[in-house]
């Protein structure tokens, strides 16, 4: 079992999963990732989450050694998401007489998952600021509805002031995986919760009245200290505003060319004193990530090749996948490359004229085939309107 302490009568139960290809079938995660559930131990022995049926084994022999032969009595679904309820129907089976805690939402959606049969009594139905007795513990819960599912919720323990947070402050990486918490926890939040930040404001104003001491995610790392700090980046996540100043440059390019104007565009900003400058190759670079770093800059410039008629494919998934994460309030620029008709920088404006609070700046820049020294200047007005 993992070397994770909380305190001495609430135990980590979760595994690590270091042998996915791809989390959600999308999302590489070089550090794996983890599948949290926690145990808390008292008269009535409660279990907050199950694990993905990638890590059943590795969660039952946890499960067993911190059990022994005690029964638990509850089991707390925070989240229907099979990478933390896959195991409830295992879980039931095992304890018949198990009770499960959900709000309405969450048996509707269980039914919907598991072909079980959960009868009355063994139903406990939650509502908000609704509490149920432990022991010496007290969980109290709040729904947290569309972060990012519609039946999240997150409970809160009194007496050692816990917050178990469902996906919220969730990160990918394995729980031994040596990184600093921000940027895996940014490429989690953006591209998993992004789209709902009136819903995770929503929360965190429900947070802001409790003391909260630790937060346990069902993902990443037990957040013991500078809770702050933590939360601090979700109140910026959430409200769409830029943590940095910082030029992403986003280049969608099939032989090149539009490559070689997007890094002379990026050599032209670091020239001209901009400090963060960051290039993506779209067609090759991991595209959450540099959604990631569109939130995380406060501009950005998208240059596309054009590709029978339209923006070539890959530059049309990012901004798609920009303006289902409700990417806003940013200052956008545009270089299109085309040989014959360059089409790229209208479509790619009309796609973030359906984003909230966009400001365009001038001049598109567009490149016939290759770019020339003549096209330069155009790539130096662009930087000096993006640093104006
Ligand atoms: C399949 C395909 C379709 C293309 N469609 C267009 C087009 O509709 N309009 C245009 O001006 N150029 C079109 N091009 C040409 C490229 O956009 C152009 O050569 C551009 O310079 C490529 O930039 P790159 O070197 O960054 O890939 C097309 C190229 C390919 C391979």
């Amino acid at each position: 079992m993992k070397d994770v302490f909380i305190s001495d009568s609430i135990v980590y139960v979760g595994v690590d999963d270091k042998n996915i290809d791809l989390f959600e079938s999308q999302y590489v995660v070089p550090n794996g990732v983890s599948y949290n559930s926690y145990v808390i131990l008292d008269d009535k022995i409660t279990i907050m989450d199950t694990v993905d049926r990638r890590g059943t084994e590795g969660w039952l022999a946890n499960l067993k050694e911190t059990l022994g032969d005690k029964k638990p009595y509850y089991v707390v679904v925070s989240h229907l998401e099979p990478d933390h309820a896959g195991n409830l129907k295992t879980l039931l089976d095992l304890y018949p007489d198990i009770k499960v805690i959900g709000n309405p939402k969450t048996f509707t959606m269980i039914a919907q998952f598991f072909d079980v049969d959960l009868s009355d009594d063994r139903k406990v139905v939650v509502g908000e600021g609704d509490t149920v007795n432990l022991g010496t513990h007290t969980l109290q819960f709040f729904m947290a509805p569309l972060v990012h599912w519609p039946e999240v919720m997150v409970a809160y323990e009194q007496s050692e002031k816990i917050l178990f947070s469902a996906d919220g402050f969730g990160k990918f990486g394995a729980l031994d995986a040596d990184e600093p918490w921000e940027d895996e926890a940014r490429r989690y939040f953006i591209n998993i919760v992004g789209k709902y930040g009136v819903q995770v404001q929503n929360l965190l104003k429900k947070a802001a009245t409790l003391d909260i001491q630790i937060i346990c995610p069902l993902h990443g790392p037990i957040l013991k200290e500078n809770l702050g700090y933590y939360i601090g980046k979700y109140l910026t996540w959430s409200s769409y505003e830029p943590e940095e100043k910082g030029v992403v440059i986003a280049c969608a390019s099939i032989h090149g060319n539009t490559m070689i104007a997007a890094k002379k565009l990026a050599e032209i900003l670091k020239a001209k004193g901009e400090k963060n400058v960051v290039l993506y190759d779209l067609a090759r670079d991991d595209m959450p990530s540099a959604i990631a770093d569109a939130y995380r800059y406060d501009r950005l410039v998208v240059a596309a090749a054009s590709y029978d008629g339209g923006i070539f494919p890959c530059m049309e998934t990012f901004l798609r996948k920009l303006k289902a994460k409700n990417f806003q309030k940013r200052t956008v620029g545009y270089i299109q490359n085309g040989t014959w008709a360059p089409c790229t920088a209208k479509q790619m404006q009309a796609i973030m004229g359906e984003l909230k609070n966009i400001t365009n700046v001038e001049p598109v820049v567009t490149i016939k085939s290759a770019m020339k020294e003549a096209d330069v200047a155009q790539l130096e007005a662009l930087a000096d309107a993006l640093m104006a």
